[in-house]
Parts: C-alpha cells; sequence; structure tokens
C-alpha cells in the first residue's frame, strides 16, 4: 500500500518516484530519482525543494506507475525511425532517429488522449524533421493508473499503428514544366526556375529538365510525357493555373493523371495548386503566387512528395484552418 509519511520518517525507504526541483539558477530536472533510499543527510535538500511529506511503500495489486505505465504502452504507439529512453519525471520523450517528416495519425492521437490519464504532446504532424529532434512528450497525469487504462492506451496504439512515425525523404527525378507565351518568346524572363531550385535543394533530387513551354496543350504535354517516360517521380508546372483563358494547365493535369487529386485548396497564397497522380508519378501545378511569395501551399507539400507519402483529398481540403499563410515565415 502506498502511504504518505513526513520527509524524517522516510529514511531508509525508497523514494516512490522522480522528484523534480525548480532553481533560481534556471536549473529544473531530477533532484532524487525514483528507487533513491532516503538519507538523513537528504532531508535538508528535499525540504529546499518544498518536500514535508513523501510517498512510500507499494501500489495495491491493479495499479501501474506513472513511469512503467508510459513505458509498457509505447512499441504499440510508434513507427519506424522513432526511438525512446527511459522516462524520466514520469515522462516520456519519443525522438526522430532520422532525417524526415513526422507523421501522426490525427483520429489516434485524439483518442489517446480522450481516453482518460493519458496525454500526448506532438510537434505539429507533417513537420520536417532532423535525426535527435523531439517529437513527442508521453505521460500520465496521476502518480500511477489503473491496469485496464493501461490496456485501453495498447488498444488504440495496435488498432492505429503507427499512431507516431518519421517517414523519409527519398530521392525524387524531378521534371519541371514553365509555361507561359511570354515566358517561352523571351518577351519576360523566367523567375520560376531559380525558386523551385532553391526549393529542391534542401532534398536528395535529380533535375530530369527544366522545359519553357508555350501556352500550348499538345506542347506542354509531350514535354510532360517525355519526363513520365524517363520515370520522373514528380512533374512540377508552373503557370496557367487561374482563370484565364489561357490558363490550361489544371487541364494538362487532369488529362494526364490516373486520378485527379485536387485542384485548388483552401490555403492562400498558392489556392490553385492542383495536384494528379499517375501511377506512383505525383503531377503537381504550382500556381504563380510562389514566385512572389516565399512560402506557399506548395511548400506544405513538397516535403510530403518526397516521402512519398500517399495523398488524399482530405489532405489538402483539411487546411483551411490556419491556412491563410500570409506573413507566415518558412
Ligand atoms: N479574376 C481572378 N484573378 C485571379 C485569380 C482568380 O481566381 N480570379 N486567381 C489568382 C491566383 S490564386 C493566382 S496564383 C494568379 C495567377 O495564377 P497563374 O498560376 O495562372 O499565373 P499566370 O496567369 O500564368 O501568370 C500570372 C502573372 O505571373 C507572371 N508569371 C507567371 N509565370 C512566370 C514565370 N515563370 N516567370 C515570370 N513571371 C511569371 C505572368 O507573366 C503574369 O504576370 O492569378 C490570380 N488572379
Ligand atoms: O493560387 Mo494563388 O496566388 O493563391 O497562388
Amino acid at each position: 500500500m502506498l502511504r504518505k509519511v513526513k520527509v524524517e520518517e522516510a529514511i531508509g525507504k525508497p523514494l516512490f518516484h522522480d522528484l523534480t526541483g525548480i532553481m533560481a539558477d534556471g536549473f529544473k530536472g531530477v533532484v532524487f530519482k525514483r528507487g533513491h533510499i532516503v538519507e538523513e543527510s537528504d532531508i535538508e535538500k528535499l525540504k529546499n525543494i518544498g518536500k514535508e511529506n513523501l510517498f512510500v511503500g507499494e501500489l495495491d495489486y491493479g495499479f501501474v506507475h506513472e513511469e512503467d505505465a508510459i513505458k509498457e504502452v509505447a512499441d504499440d504507439l510508434i513507427g519506424e525511425n522513432i526511438c525512446y529512453k527511459d522516462p524520466s519525471e514520469g515522462k516520456i520523450t519519443f525522438k526522430a532517429n532520422s532525417d524526415g517528416i513526422f507523421v501522426t495519425n490525427r483520429k489516434g492521437l485524439f483518442e489517446l488522449n480522450n481516453e482518460g490519464d493519458y496525454t500526448f504532446a506532438t510537434i505539429p504532424s507533417y513537420t520536417k524533421v532532423f535525426s535527435g529532434d523531439n517529437l513527442v512528450g508521453g505521460r500520465i497525469v496521476p502518480l500511477f493508473t489503473k491496469r485496464e487504462e493501461v490496456e485501453n492506451i495498447k488498444r488504440i496504439g495496435q488498432r492505429y499503428r503507427p499512431i507516431f512515425e518519421v517517414k523519409k525523404f527519398h530521392k525524387l527525378r524531378v521534371g519541371i514544366i514553365i509555361t507561359g507565351n511570354e515566358i517561352y518568346t523571351a518577351r519576360i524572363d523566367d523567375l520560376f526556375e531559380p525558386v523551385i531550385r532553391e526549393k529542391l535543394s534542401f532534398y536528395d533530387h535529380e533535375i530530369l529538365g527544366i522545359e519553357k513551354c508555350p501556352d500550348d496543350m499538345n506542347y506542354i504535354k509531350n514535354v510532360a510525357k517525355g519526363y513520365l517516360e524517363r520515370k520522373a517521380d514528380l512533374i512540377v508546372f508552373s503557370g496557367g493555373m487561374s482563370v484565364d483563358p489561357d490558363d490550361i494547365t489544371p487541364t494538362i493535369i487532369k488529362d494526364m493523371s490516373d486520378k485527379l487529386i485536387i485542384q485548388g485548396i483552401p490555403v492562400q497564397p498558392g489556392n490553385m495548386l492542383t495536384v494528379g497522380i499517375k501511377d506512383k508519378t505525383y503531377l503537381v501545378g504550382v500556381p504563380g503566387a510562389s514566385i512572389h511569395s516565399k512560402f506557399t501551399s506548395f511548400d506544405i507539400f513538397l516535403p510530403r512528395f518526397f516521402a512519398k507519402l500517399d495523398l488524399k483529398k482530405e489532405d489538402f481540403t483539411e487546411l483551411g484552418e490556419g491556412g491563410l499563410l500570409a506573413g507566415r515565415k518558412c
């Protein structure tokens, strides 16, 4: 049975949980570890961190200590490229053990947090991460929980597994098509090539070509076909994405795709983003906004293309809340 005793009465007994101190010098962390045998010389230090009483003893049958409760469920929640160490102060931290994109199953995460005693705080899903980055902090709120609660969390984890994972980026073969008579005829200088080169530079990639095309459906389709024959993973089209009579790029993407995933998304700038898929190749129409805005809808999805995620219409349509990116920095 767990008992509350005066610190002086705890001498010779093991601490039931990690004890945290917050110091004037900025320190916040464990001052005494779980299992530490309390000594007479500890009393002053314990009082300095506000402990007049301590828990001693053992949990009754059917209850699980905070650190055991979080550690026990970890493997049922995580997928590839995530690691963790033993919990401290009741908290477990899942970290990336590879560069890539962090993906969380939102429905699964909601269920975990809605269950009862457990809490999991994550960085936003689809964030680009580096090996060693913190992804998730998980702990139960009370000092111990019921065995049944632990089993419920494991079941949620198994139902959605993985709820947390890091997908590695792949090397992609990229074909680029810059549309517009004004650029094709050199009436004006092209401004898209440096933009797309800079955006791709973060990732391992091979550029199959950067072709300037007139606003001619067959011409553009032939260039895109050439990229498909050369096994492009990603074809990026710029220009001609909106409502003018010369804006034919979305129609080209629709015609050439096995499936048009989305035409136009609730994100600004980058409203007119159009995405189709042909076999495993993403065909992506990037609206003009990416020329003057550093961060647009295209930048939200570029990491997902490089992680070869299987994108659905909902991945685009869910972005309305927060989709007004104005002022957002990279
Ligand atoms: N009445 C409406 N006007 C606009 C709409 C709309 O729905 N109704 N949509 C707006 C959105 S959103 C965008 S984005 C822009 C333009 O989109 P486009 O992708 O169709 O761009 P273009 O029409 O091809 O060109 C617009 C502008 O940008 C210049 N441009 C395009 N590509 C290049 C390049 N590679 N290098 C340099 N300059 C380029 C082009 O010459 C035009 O000046 O439409 C909004 N308007
Ligand atoms: O589709 Mo536009 O300006 O929002 O890029």
